[in-house]
């Protein structure tokens, strides 16, 4: 029997018929679990250490003094709007939210209480600047009629910075004077403040968590491993390789959408609350440095400020054995911040330990990248998504050929499928136009109202794990004639049994930018996996549709079969995951590349064992 290809068992998605309709629609939240909660680390006055005996600093240096948690705790609760739309489809609804409660200037600029302030990130851009449009305008543009602000701003506009007509200057005058008092103490003034308010509250409860928030980091710095992309282009709102890898730009963006130092400095901050000092360092270093070039200017919004940077980078390189870099920069941080006794007690600590071991000045340390999902397979899948189902034998090998197919059913005579062999030792097969347009637009319609977090078996039991990132849901042939006639097609194509309980009903899929599934088999690996509850045997055949296309990324990988194949729109993918003697197919590895922009939905149709007999029949070779 095959092994899987970790140290963790991974296993199949769960099932989807057979299964109780609980625990199929069951889920949480769609981005990732929240990490270890903050630490408590050691205060200025050197007392409590607990989350440094977490970071495993009690045993070694337990006088190095780590960030203080309370400094930057607290993050502003909702993405960056480039993030935030693409990580969870539903922000962008979200987002049209906050548009239509502010989309009537005025709106209230930045403030500090929770949700407010990062709706000015987002959508001070959408306000026209004007006069009004001052540090100390907000309440008062809060509480104006748009009617009253419209025709202030004309006037303002239609001023262009001068009054000289005196007739102007007197109405401008009047107008910021009596008439304003009138509009401020108005029963209007009042009504709009009030619907604001009721606004606000009906938003908040769709706000994203912070869990969101940490979610789309670890997106990000999955995007930068799978793909290779280097962290300062990333900053810069491009998609290029890091340095030492010879492939093309992966991705050019319509618009660029740079990212800040504090957005830099937040996604820092993730991996290190993870102890992931391989992430915290480079978008630390990212954050430090955009942070130098703005000091001084203070971004309402930002959580972070360049010593908030400096003290977490330091300790990175601290916690990464790199003494002498901690020590540079929390030198750096006293520049600023004479008065911080925390950094400068770190900054004796760190001399003395240079003094005591000189050798750790030169200490090289090479950072490893953290294995979270423990992929043995990591670099053959990270090289098939990057490579994006480019691979050249696909052209090379001759028995590889396109051809109508209508596999003697009449239901395919009119109209045969368009196949495409892709490789053939483990049989893949890709069927072009499988469905139209609208039957995909249909069936994602049909799905996304009942889309959650989507599940993997782990042993008995079915559960959210960090290899899967998607959204899923699962459809019978009852909900719309559509379903019916995809599976009437199905079942022409593939010659095989598809009634209840000889298949599994439709699984449609939704992915995020960042979303992915990483290498696994659609096949029970285990007797007792919840996909035998069936009780149609284990998981015979794949048939995947394309329901979307991707700007980037995304590809299907087959690990072992070295083949990745690109997102095709309406297309359909088959192969076998069991041998014809029952046998699981190890070959039939395979992988879902993390979106890299874009937003993918695929449709799984699992096809079992039972019902099969005289259509697949069994064979002796273990090969076939
Ligand atoms: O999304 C893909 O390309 C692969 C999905 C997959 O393998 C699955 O859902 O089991
Ligand atoms: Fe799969």
């Amino acid at each position: 029997m095959f092994q899987e290809p970790r140290s963790a068992s991974r296993e199949v998605n769960h099932c989807g018929a057979g299964c109780r309709a609980g625990e199929d629609l069951a889920g949480g939240s769609y981005l990732a679990p929240s990490s270890a909660a903050s630490p408590n680390w050691v205060g200025e006055d050197g007392t409590s250490s607990s989350p440094a005996q977490h970071l495993g600093l009690c045993q070694t240096h337990p006088q190095i003094s780590p960030p203080s948690a309370e400094s930057s705790a607290n993050f502003p609760s909702s993405p960056p709007p480039l993030l935030s739309a693409s990580i969870t489809p539903q922000l962008q609804e979200e987002e049209s939210l906050y548009r239509e409660l502010l989309s009537h200037p005025p709106y209230p600029r930045a403030s500090r209480c929770p949700h407010t302030q990062t709706l000015s990130s987002s959508l001070t851009a959408l306000a026209p600047r004007t006069p009004l449009d001052e540090p100390h305008s907000p309440w008062i543009a809060l509480l104006m009629p748009s009617r009253f602000y419209n025709k202030v701003q004309d006037l303002h506009l239609g001023a262009g910075g001068s009054a000289a007509n005196p007739l102007l200057a007197y109405t401008l005058i009047k107008r910021l004077q009596s008439d304003w008092l009138n509009v401020v103490h108005s029963l209007e003034a009042s009504e709009n403040t009030q619907a604001l308010k009721n606004g606000y509250t009906q938003v908040e409860k769709d706000l994203p968590e912070f869990e969101d928030l940490e979610g789309a980091a670890r997106a990000l710095m999955r995007l930068q491993d799978v793909y290779a992309l280097s962290v300062k282009g990333l900053a810069k709102g491009v998609f290029q390789r890091a340095s030492g890898t010879h492939l093309p730009d992966i991705y050019t963006p319509g618009q660029l959408f740079p990212l800040s130092a504090d957005d830099c400095f937040l996604i820092g901050k993730v991996a290190y609350d993870r102890a992931d000092y391989y992430h915290s360092i480079v978008w630390l270093e990212e954050a430090v440095s955009l942070f130098r070039v703005s000091y001084g200017e203070w971004n309402t919004e930002d959580e972070g400020s360049l010593e908030d940077a400096l003290d977490y980078l330091a300790f990175s390189y601290f916690q990464a054995g790199n003494v002498s870099h901690a020590l540079s920069l929390s030198r750096e941080f006293l520049h600023y911040d004479p008065s911080n006794k925390r950094i400068a007690r770190n900054v004796l600590k760190y001399e003395k330990l240079l003094m005591e071991s000189p050798e750790r000045a030169k200490a090289e340390v090479g950072l490893q990248r953290p294995n979270v999902t423990h992929l043995q397979t990591r670099d053959l899948y990270e090289e098939l998504c990057q490579t994006l189902g480019s691979q050249p034998t696909r052209y090379q090998i001759a028995a590889l050929h396109c051809s109508y197919e209508t596999n003697d059913s009449p239901y395919l005579i009119l109209q045969p499928v368009k196949r495409e062999l892709l490789r053939l030792q483990l049989y893949v097969a890709l069927y072009h136009d499988f469905v139209s347009d609208l039957e995909a637009e249909k069936i994602k319609g049909l799905a996304a109202p009942w889309l959650q977090r989507s599940v993997v078996a782990s042993e008995e039991t079915q559960q959210k794990a960090e290899y899967r990132i998607s959204k899923s849901a699962w459809l019978k042939d009852t909900v719309d004639p559509v379903i019916v006639s995809l599976d009437q097609r199905i079942a022409a194509l593939t010659g095989l049994d598809i009634r209840p309980p000889y298949a599994e009903y439709l699984q449609v899929v939704n992915y995020g930018i960042g979303g992915h599934y990483e290498p696994h088999f659609d096949h029970a690996t285990s007797r007792k996996s919840p996909l035998y509850r069936m009780k149609s045997g284990n998981r015979l055949a794949t048939v995947m549709i394309y329901l979307s296309s991707v700007d980037a990324g995304g590809s299907t990988a087959f690990i072992y079969a070295n083949l990745s194949v690109p997102v095709v729109k309406n297309a359909a993918l088959f192969w076998w995951n069991l041998h014809r003697n029952g046998a699981g197919n190890g070959d039939t590895l395979h992988a879902g590349c993390p979106v890299l922009a874009g937003d993918k939905w695929v449709a799984n149709k699992w096809i079992h064992e039972h019902g099969q007999e005289f259509r697949r029949r069994c064979g002796p070779n273990p090969d076939d």
